[in-house]
């Protein structure tokens, strides 16, 4: 049976950097799932690649049409920022596995959807101190660095991510995102081993 994987894990665990070099690995053959988002673009991000960037508008559009598969909204210091996974023809579980980013609420709502057979979960971890230095690095590195949200978002996930919410939803399986190569190749073996390949 195809797989559907979502990775997730705290603002700046890297898991960006990992959804890219996964998509990248032949071996594994995995489609992306790309999400919506209204929040504005950043410096190195391109349209459709990390996600569609859209207006409110488009996200009521397919509201309406009933084609958002899951969604959240974050109060931010700019405002209202949308992320969501939309039915728009990208994924068949007949035909081929998958690999997304999401958050928890994005794993169970995915995980409702297409059940949990399919989904699965990949869960980056990295010690908070070295993550808060990477936001930092990262957001530094921006053109309008918003590190007034990237506090916000770093208090945030201890509240969205916390050990009631992890074991609720079942994510036991941890990897420690400290050297980006370790971290892919325990991903890739287990990748390989829930699609039938080891
Ligand atoms: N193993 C690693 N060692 C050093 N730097 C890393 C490692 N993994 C990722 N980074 C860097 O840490 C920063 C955060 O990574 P990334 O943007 O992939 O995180 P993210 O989890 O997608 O963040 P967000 O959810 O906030 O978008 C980036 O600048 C990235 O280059």
């Amino acid at each position: 049976m195809s797989k559907l994987f979502v990775v997730m894990g705290k603002s700046a665990t890297g898991k960006d950097s990992i959804f890219k070099k996964l998509k990248e690995t032949a071996a594994l053959g995995l489609k992306s799932v790309i999400g919506y988002t209204t929040r504005p673009i950043r410096n190195g991000e391109t349209e459709g690649i990390e996600y569609y960037f859209v207006n409110e508008e488009k996200l009521n559009e397919l509201k309406r049409n009933n084609k958002v598969i899951e969604h959240r909204a974050y109060h931010t210091i700019h405002g209202i920022w949308n992320y969501f996974t939309a039915d728009d023809g990208q994924i068949d579980l007949s035909r081929s596995n998958y690999i997304m980013i999401g958050t928890l609420v994005t794993y169970e709502q995915i995980r409702n959807y297409f059940g949990e057979k399919s989904v699965v979960p990949i869960y980056i971890e990295v010690e908070d101190g070295l993550r808060l230095e990477r936001a930092l690095h990262r957001e530094q590195s921006q053109e309008n660095p918003k590190y007034a949200e990237m506090c916000r978002r770093y208090l945030a996930d201890e509240e969205d991510f916390s050990e009631e919410n992890l074991n609720k939803l079942n994510i036991t399986k941890r990897y420690e995102n400290k050297d980006i190569e370790i971290c892919l190749n325990k991903i890739i073996k287990d990748i390989k081993q829930a699609c039938g390949e080891e």
